[in-house]
């Protein structure tokens, strides 16, 4: 059985309109049942087939990917597997397996049931939901959802090819649940799920699978608690055992995000897998090794992870290439799933037509795909239309205007290392000790305040016109003004204006500044029924204007306290944005960090003292690779530093961090040079400050004391429990006291009640060290 000569990994779900997004959304409000929920989404999995096979995917040949989920892959692999947590356990049904209110329930908690943590799928700003394992953990089939999509399709004409997160990154990326003993690894659990797997390869033969593409992106990480060598051990057993099932469709082993470790490489080549398919963009074309002969290997040519039209001959050339290597057969394919990316560049009437020249969604990618496929078919004559104009459209980009600007690159070109370096760190302290005259323990939160429904009907009304600037304006002051008197009557100590103008932390600087476009409908799943929109970082970054200074202006106005300047990092606003790739991301972030530059430079000058640069993507984008790891630090961190610190010693910089694995970068942290840093601590109830303590964190910090993430109202106690903590295990000097982070998602009421608490755990901590 030959496979298609194109395919692409995978393919966004959440539908051209967010259709999933409203579908899922509207069960969980209780508004319509689970019937009606599963017909909506098998309509959404009908519409993605047809829709493949008109941009020319075969109906019948199993290049069509089924890689529909409701909320997370990860997930569905868990709930597939039995592997649910105990406290899901009487979530079973009778006849054993897990249904929807259980998927549902795992991803999203119930009262004192925690949900699974989440946490980012490899470099990408996509999040799973971390499977829970332990010595006990009982696995065995539990759903059988996967053998039905692929039913569902073949009663609808087609041969699709399930998509399933395989047994080796499925416990790689999972965690010892709370019950299991110190020490225990996951991965000693392999031969157990192995026998799951194939009852699962079974059943999907059964449904009419000719093919199952399990993913094994964990075979390219060096990030995750295994060594190459110790994954590509487990990659041996467990193909061995999967490749021998009596009833199993062909498998193909895909491995998107970076280059398949060469261990791996060798196991899956000398192992009976039916198919190999390998990142060709993040990863070069692999050595020649014994095994290859029998294999089919699909060639990541396709970008899955960007929006460009890219170089066609250029990925042609590359499949031509891995031919040499020798394998029964190449075909073309994407490096990853398509999940990164939105729909398609035809739904987008706004872009500029040049800029849209250059841009390739999903399903032009697909296009692509079909493409390359025909010229490995009839001969890369048969393509040499298609390859010449993504040619001339790469070349149309270079030379447009904005594209490269002259007075940036001699910014840039012109920087010296002392343009990364602030001022000595004890006359830094002495002087904003002198002009900030805060108290111990100061207590101030991340940023953003509750988006109100009536701050989104106004953004909206003003976006279409309905309300003109001036009326918009004075609504945004009159929100301004009621979220500082708020924190005047909480007695908070340093305080923000709330974020209000703020669609979105990235997109609101894209709209600012120059180099960058914003879509209409370019949504990505970020996790569950989230998307978010990112914008297209195509050209030379610049700041036309003032992007904050009138609101931190105005909010600084209204209170004799500090205010903070709020600003989005460099990094993160490269992270969360779709980046050009004519150029290294490190000349694009020093652009950004000069652009930030300017506007701290006007937050200054307008007397704000106080001015916080978020950088919660910082560990996002540590590529997966130890090697690439020390040059992305000094780049990223180079960035930050460059934006900040043209400051004078007495104005306080703080970042804002939000994530505990804090140990991994903490260098880098400590690098950033800034005064405060706060970030995630809540969630673990404080773990993270051992960790901050040990590495000797010379700089102010703000370990989170209430998690925002959930809607529960902490207590006094238990945020004194964590600022007790911290003063147990730090100087006082350098402790804040604050929230987890920004507070957009919540409610007013719980955002209140929480807040009351922290400053009165905050005065009670005061009291107890005579501060
Ligand atoms: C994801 S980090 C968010 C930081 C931002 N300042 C906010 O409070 O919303
Ligand atoms: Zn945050």
């Amino acid at each position: 059985m030959t496979f298609p000569a194109g395919t692409i990994l995978g393919y966004p779900r959440i539908g051209r309109q967010r259709e999933l997004k409203r579908a899922v959304e509207s069960h969980w409000a209780g508004k319509t049942d689970a019937d009606a929920l599963e017909a909506t989404v098998a309509s959404l999995r009908e519409a993605t087939r047809a829709r493949l096979a008109e941009l020319g995917l075969g109906r019948a040949d199993s290049s069509i990917p089924e890689s529909f989920s409701f909320y997370d892959q990860v997930l569905d692999a868990a709930v597939t597997l039995g592997a649910l947590p105990t406290r899901f356990s009487h979530l079973r049904r009778e006849d054993g397996t897990f249904g929807l209110d259980a998927l549902f329930t795992a991803a999203r908690g119930d009262g004192d049931r925690a949900p699974l943590e989440m946490t980012k799928w490899f470099d990408t700003n996509y999040h799973y939901l971390v499977p829970e394992i332990d010595e006990n953990t009982v696995f065995s089939l539990s759903s059988t959802r996967f053998a039905d999509q692929v039913a569902e399709a073949r009663a609808d004409g087609f041969v699709t090819r399930p998509v399933i997160v395989g047994p080796v990154t499925f416990l790689a990326l999972a965690k010892a649940s709370d019950e299991a003993a110190e020490g225990f690894s996951p991965l000693s659990r392999l031969a157990d799920v192995l026998g799951v797997y194939v009852e699962l390869l079974a059943a999907l033969k059964d449904a009419g699978a000719e093919w199952v593409q399990l993913d094994e992106p964990a075979l390219v990480s060096e990030s995750l608690p295994y060594s190459p060598a110790e994954l590509a051990e487990a990659t041996r057993v467990a193909y061995d055992v999967l490749a021998n099932a009596a009833d199993r469709p062909q498998i193909l082993v895909a491995a998107g995000y970076a280059q398949l470790s060469p261990e791996a490489w060798s196991v899956l080549a000398a192992s009976g897998v039916d198919g190999i398919a390998i990142d060709l963009r993040r990863g070069s074309v692999p050595a020649a090794v014994p095994g290859l002969d029998n294999k089919v290997l699909v060639g990541g040519v396709i970008d899955g992870r960007n929006i460009w039209r890219g170089d066609l001959a250029g990925a042609f050339d590359t499949l031509e290439e891995l031919r040499a290597l020798g394998t029964a057969q190449v075909a073309a394919g994407t490096t990853t799933s398509l999940q990164h990316v939105p729909h398609d560049v035809a739904d987008e009437t706004q872009l500029h037509p040049r800029l849209v020249s250059w841009l390739a969604f999903a399903d032009q990618k697909v296009a692509q795909i079909v493409t390359l496929a025909a010229g490995l078919v009839d001969g890369r004559e048969a393509i040499v239309g298609e390859l010449d104009a993504a040619t001339a459209a790469l070349a149309d980009r270079a030379v447009a205007p904005g594209v490269r600007v002259d007075a940036v690159r001699a910014r840039t070109a012109a920087l010296h290392t002392d343009d990364f370096v602030r001022g000595n760190e004890e006359e830094r302290v002495a002087a904003q000790d002198a002009a900030l005259a805060l108290p111990v323990l100061p207590t101030t939160t991340i940023g953003s305040f509750p988006q109100t429904g009536e701050i989104r009907k106004a953004r909206a009304a003003h976006a279409r016109g309905e309300i003109d600037d001036a009326a918009y304006d004075e609504f945004l002051k009159a929100e301004i003004s009621r979220v500082i008197d708020l924190q005047h009557d909480l007695d908070i100590d340093v305080l923000v204006h709330g974020e209000a103008e703020r669609n979105d932390m990235v997109q609101y600087f894209a709209e600012l500044l120059d180099g960058f476009a914003v879509t209409q409908n370019g949504w990505v799943q970020s996790y569950g029924s989230r998307a978010t929109r990112p914008s297209l970082l195509w050209g030379d970054v610049s700041r036309p204007a003032p992007m904050t200074v009138r609101w931190a202006e105005y909010a600084q106005s209204l209170s004799e306290k500090h205010v903070k300047g709020m600003l989005t990092g460099p990094v993160t606003i490269l992270a969360w944005s779709f980046v050009r790739d004519d150029q290294p991301l490190a000349e694009t972030a020093n652009q950004a960090g000069l652009a930030l530059r300017d506007e701290i430079a006007d937050l200054e000058n307008a007397g704000i003292a106080i001015i916080q640069v978020d950088e919660p993507a910082l560990r996002e984008l540590l590529p997966l690779k130890t090697a690439d790891q020390a040059a992305y630090l000094d780049w990223s961190v180079g960035s930050f530093r460059l934006a900040t610190a043209g400051v004078a010693d007495a104005t306080q910089i703080h970042t804002h961090l939000c994530y505990s694995e804090f140990a991994v970068v903490i260098d880098a942290i400590t690098a950033l040079d800034a005064d405060v840093t706060s970030i995630e601590a809540a969630r673990s109830r404080g773990e993270v400050i051992d960790d901050i303590r040990d590495a000797g964190f010379p700089h102010g910090v703000g370990p989170g004391v209430w998690d925002i993430h959930s809607p529960r109202v902490p207590s006094v106690d238990e945020q004194e429990s964590i600022l007790q903590r911290a003063a147990d295990a730090l100087p006082h000097k350098l402790i804040w006291a604050n929230p987890d982070c920004g507070l957009k998602t919540r409610g007013y009421d719980e955002t209140v009640e929480s807040l009351r608490n922290l400053v009165a755990a905050t005065k009670n901590v005061r009291e107890k060290i005579g501060a």
